[in-house]
């Protein structure tokens, strides 16, 4: 177990969910997490997890060797503002905000000290996070901790900075964009005579399936998709009738429409 003490500026979504697949990990003790946010309902939850809360911001990372930034986009600026003072060039920031670089938090904080940026997805709370990270200069001591602790909460890929908006696209709303797509095969399910419950857990058990078929053998899913696809059979029309409505194209450019508005206007 690890003995860094680790503070999670922001507990909603994110935050929340890092702490939970921590607890989970057996990473770090409960007692070795501090917790700061503005709502109280918030910081009520964490307590009932056993982590420590902070009175705020700067008690947080004041406590904590590793401090983990979850907030909005707009809200990182008077966060680093308010912790900056705690930082130093033994702690280790981790920033998960969508949209800021590393040069950025960098002059915000202002000073060199180690920074990470990170770009997990929501099933961080199962260690079934895909979490891309990136460093600046000053991290070679810290990396090997760094990858380690995501490691725990899922799978990791080191990128350069550059890919970060791509990754927070692919990643951290792709689980949305499948999610969707559950969403819309269990409507379908429910029409032609399944329960919701039964559809969902049909969809998401053969999503799943699909998904191992991949990782598994590192197939293209077309080689996969081959198989299926009997001659004149039921599978390639109900797949050229997706594709005439725009399925591939309409993802493409979903994701598309995510990237572009990343680095633009997210604050
Ligand atoms: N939700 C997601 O799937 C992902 C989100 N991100 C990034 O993570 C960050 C957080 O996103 P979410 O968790 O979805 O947002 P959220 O709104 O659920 O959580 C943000 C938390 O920060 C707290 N907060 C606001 N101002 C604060 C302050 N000054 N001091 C302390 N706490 C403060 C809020 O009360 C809230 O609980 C964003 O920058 C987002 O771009 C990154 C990857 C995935
Ligand atoms: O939608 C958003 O802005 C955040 C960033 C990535 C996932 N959720």
């Amino acid at each position: 177990m690890e003995n860094k003490k680790i503070a999670i500026i922001g507990a909603g979504n994110m935050g929340g969910a890092i702490v939970v697949g921590l607890l989970k990990s057996g990473f770090i003790k409960a007692t070795n997490i501090f917790v700061s946010d503005r709502r109280e309902h918030v910081l009520e939850e964490m307590k009932a997890r056993g982590v420590n809360v902070a009175q705020n911001n700067s008690e947080a990372a004041r406590k904590a060797d590793v401090v983990i930034t979850a907030v909005k986009p707009y809200h990182i600026e008077n966060v680093l503002s308010e912790i900056k003072s705690e930082l130093n060039e033994d702690k280790i920031l981790i920033s998960i905000v969508a949209g800021v670089g590393i040069d950025e938090l960098g002059a915000m904080a202002g000073k060199e000290i180690p920074i990470f940026r990170v770009m997990p997805n929501t099933a961080i709370a199962l260690q079934e996070s895909l979490t891309c990270v990136s460093a600046n200069g000053n991290t070679h001591a810290h990396k090997e901790y760094v990858m380690n602790l995501f490691n725990q909460l899922g799978e990791t890929v080191e990128i350069q900075e550059e890919l970060m908006a791509a990754a927070t696209a692919l990643s951290s709303c792709g689980i949305a964009f499948a999610l969707r797509y559950i969403r819309a095969a269990m409507q379908g399910g429910i029409e032609i005579g399944f329960s919701a419950e039964l559809a969902q857990f049909i969809t998401a058990q053969t999503v799943k399936g699909a998904t191992e078929l991949v990782l598994q053998t590192g197939h293209h899913p077309e080689r996969e998709i081959d198989k299926v696809t009997t001659p004149r059979g039921v599978t390639i029309t109900g797949l050229n009738e997706m594709e005439h409505k725009g399925f591939s194209s309409s993802l493409i450019q979903g994701i598309l429409a995510s990237y572009n508005k990343i680095e633009k206007d997210l604050r």
